[in-house]
């Protein structure tokens, strides 16, 4: 069974702890860097990226992390945690003295956080997502069931580089994007090697197949 992290620093730590335990994972929960060693993935959840930054880099987590990403560690992250993983934060939010917020970084893409505007614009919607076509239980050819998707003062990815494969995107002209024209679609869910992102909830809704999809990639098979 994969043991795999679940950053708990701040946000919905035990949600994802759930939804790997119920993927036939081993949930383990991880504040401080040696809760880091014989992980074979980590889970970074969604919350607010500014304090989990902050704690993490208090805790002296940051640090050995991005190093293990660096180093190929498998990491989900989900909202928050999709902010994390970015190499860079289109409008990174800044403390008192001014200084930037970090990320663990990893994924090569801009994210812009907040983008679908503020809590009040939080909304649910359904999408296509890629790669969970090809879950067991699909048939061969056929499609998977649209991913239900909680958006909670999420973030949107404004690019991407090479090598970072597009997993779903929503279209956002009309609802919270009154400068785009219709039609236009915001990237929420990516991956780039062993790391997976996606902009919305999967922990809060009981789906469950991203969550499996991340197992899968683990172990080899996705
Ligand atoms: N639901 C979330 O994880 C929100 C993310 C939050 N807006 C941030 O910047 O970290």
């Amino acid at each position: 069974m994969p043991k795999i992290g679940v950053l708990a620093l701040q946000g919905d730590f035990r949600e994802h702890a759930a939804a790997l335990a119920s993927g036939g994972a081993e949930p383990v929960v991880v504040r401080r860097p040696g809760e880091l060693a014989g992980l074979d993935g980590l889970v970074i959840p969604g919350g607010e990226s500014t304090a989990i930054d902050k704690l993490a880099r208090a805790f002296g987590v940051a640090d050995p992390l991005r190093r293990m990403i660096r180093e190929g560690l498998p990491v989900y992250g989900s909202c928050a945690g999709m902010i994390l993983l970015a190499d860079t934060v289109a409008d990174p939010a800044t403390d008192r003295a001014g200084n930037p917020q970090q990320t663990f970084g990893g994924i090569d893409m801009v994210v812009r956080r907040n983008a679908f505007g503020r809590q009040v614009d939080s909304f649910e919607t359904d999408l296509d997502f890629a790669e969970l076509d090809r879950l067991p239980g699909v048939p061969d050819g056929g499609r998977a069931d649209p991913v239900h998707a909680v958006f909670i003062r999420a973030p949107w990815v404004e690019g991407v580089g090479p090598g970072v494969e597009v997993l779903a995107s929503v279209e956002v002209a009309g609802r919270t994007d009154p400068g785009a024209g219709r039609g236009v679609a915001r990237i929420v869910a990516v991956r780039s090697g062993m790391l997976l992102a996606t902009s919305f909830h999967p922990e809060v809704t009981g789906e469950r197949r991203i969550h499996q999809l991340f197992i899968q990639m683990i172990r080899g098979e996705a």
